[in-house]
């Protein structure tokens, strides 16, 4: 039986008590740190930067996972790279040459990945899948947590583990966006390997617990 593995999304955390909440996420079943950079103008809110991510690694041993929403991301891969992230996701709708960028990351040693909006077909990958460790669907429109998820993302699902598994690639699906325990047996279902959290898990009345209900959550 296959499980997803977690990545609580620290956008939901309390800012105020940081150290506390990467610990909690160290402390869990969770997998991964997943880390929002938001800069206001590819999505219309802003989160944090590097200083914050530098904080971060210092109270993580566990990989951190940064979603970039920023415009013209190359400007930045290597700076990230520095701060000891281990996977950095550009988006598609950001990157003019998106085969440079994957090949890039990878160049400064970390794992590839490329986000696609809602609106964003998984067809567009078909000539640089082969260069991405991750794509990373999101399942609501990027800039917020805790929003609703939208549905037509799993049929992107589906058809993205079947160009995965025809190519026999070992790129992992990530979902990001409207998860919650209603929803992820179905995102497994589908194909998902990975499974970001944020409102859900940092809302909830035991994060740590709520995230062991997610990583056990088997497809049927
Ligand atoms: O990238 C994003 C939002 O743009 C996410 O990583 C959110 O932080 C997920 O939050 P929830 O939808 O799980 O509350
Ligand atoms: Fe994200």
């Amino acid at each position: 039986m296959r499980t997803a593995k977690i990545a609580p999304s620290l956008l939901s955390a309390d800012f105020g008590n940081l150290q506390r909440d990467v610990e909690m996420v160290e402390n869990s079943q969770a997998a991964w740190h997943h880390l929002d950079v938001m800069d206001g103008v590819f999505v219309p809110n802003i989160s944090y930067g590097m200083p914050v991510i530098r904080a971060i690694r210092k109270h993580a041993s566990k990989p951190l996972d940064v979603h970039l929403m920023i415009v013209d991301p190359d400007r930045y891969i290597e700076a990230f790279a520095e701060l000891g992230c281990d996977h950095l996701t550009v988006h598609l709708e950001a990157c003019t040459h998106l085969h440079r960028s994957l090949q890039t990351i990878r160049g400064c040693g970390m794992k590839s990945g490329v986000a696609l909006n809602p609106h964003s077909p998984v067809s567009l990958l078909e000539d640089c899948l082969d260069m991405a460790d991750l794509v990373c669907l999101m399942g609501v429109n990027p800039g917020f947590g805790g929003q609703s998820f939208i549905r037509n993302t799993y049929k992107k699902i589906m058809e993205l583990r079947t160009m995965i598994d025809s190519r026999g690639l070992e790129t992992l699906i990530e979902v990001d966006g409207g998860v919650n325990l209603d929803n992820t047996a179905h995102l497994l279902e589908a194909g998902a390997d990975v499974l970001v959290a944020g409102s859900f898990v940092f809302g909830s009345e035991d994060p740590v617990a709520t995230i062991a209900r997610l990583a056990a959550v088997e497809a049927c």
